[in-house]
């Protein structure tokens, strides 16, 4: 089975992809992984963005400024459009190959780990979704801690994506990470074990 994991930007997707690879050994494709090997110097989507956002954007060192082009894109959708049309593509089909790669070697059940799965209809990667969600005023807070933003800066993120109850409708499963890791853990439990997976095999 190939599982899509996704939800909204600090929601707990990678607490839970921690949790699918370390309790349940579960292979796991991480898109936002995928989307910094694809702008390694000497890529060509790097060449790509110092074409497009200027040379400004590459650190002393050659490698992309993250902080300083996270901080362009999310004031300005029209430049994050620009960015995602370099990147998504490379992105995609470095995750199918990874995934043709993983299902060669005989893994019958494979995650995906994809932020934007429902924003970019890449639903036919996968066969079923569980989506994080966790309650608003929670996510912000995490949100801000994590990446060090003002609340003006953090809301700007949040709203460059589907609202998440548009994506809990569009689910097949939900973990609401709103409370501990504990309890993400319970609902995560749950939900494999419906699909017949358990804990510890494959
Ligand atoms: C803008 C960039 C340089 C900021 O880098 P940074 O290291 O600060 O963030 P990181 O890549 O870890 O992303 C953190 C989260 O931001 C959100 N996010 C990232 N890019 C986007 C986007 N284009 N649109 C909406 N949300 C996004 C996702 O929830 C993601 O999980 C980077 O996010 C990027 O290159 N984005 C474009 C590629 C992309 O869409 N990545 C997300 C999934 S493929
Ligand atoms: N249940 C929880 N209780 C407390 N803190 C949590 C919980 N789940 C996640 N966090 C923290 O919240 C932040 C966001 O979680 P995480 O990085 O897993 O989200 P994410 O969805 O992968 O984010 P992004 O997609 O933006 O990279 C992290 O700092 C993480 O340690």
């Amino acid at each position: 089975m190939i599982i899509g994991l996704t939800g909204n930007i600090a929601s707990g997707k990678s607490t839970i992809s921690r949790i699918l690879a370390e309790d349940y050994d579960l292979p796991v494709i991480d898109a936002d992984v995928v989307s910094r090997q694809v702008v390694e110097p000497g890529e060509t989507a790097l060449a790509q963005i110092a074409e497009v956002f200027g040379t400004d954007i590459l650190q002393e060192d050659g490698q992309l400024d993250r902080t300083k082009l996270g901080k362009v894109v999310f004031t300005d959708s029209a430049k994050r459009e620009q960015l995602n049309a370099i990147v998504h593509p490379a992105v995609r089909e470095r995750m199918m190959l990874e995934k043709e790669r993983l299902k060669a070697e005989g893994f019958p059940t494979i995650v995906m780990d994809i932020p934007l799965l429902f924003e970019n209809n890449l639903t036919y990667l996968v066969e079923k979704t569980i989506v994080v969600y966790t309650e608003e005023a929670t996510q912000l807070r995490r949100l801000m801690e994590r990446n060090n933003l003002s609340e003006t800066e953090a809301r700007q993120r949040m709203n460059a994506q589907m609202p998440p109850c548009k994506k809990k409708e569009l689910a097949d499963e939900v973990v609401d990470n709103s409370g501990t890791i504990e309890a993400s853990k319970q609902q995560l439990d749950a939900i494999l074990h419906k699909w017949g997976l358990k804990s510890g095999t494959r």
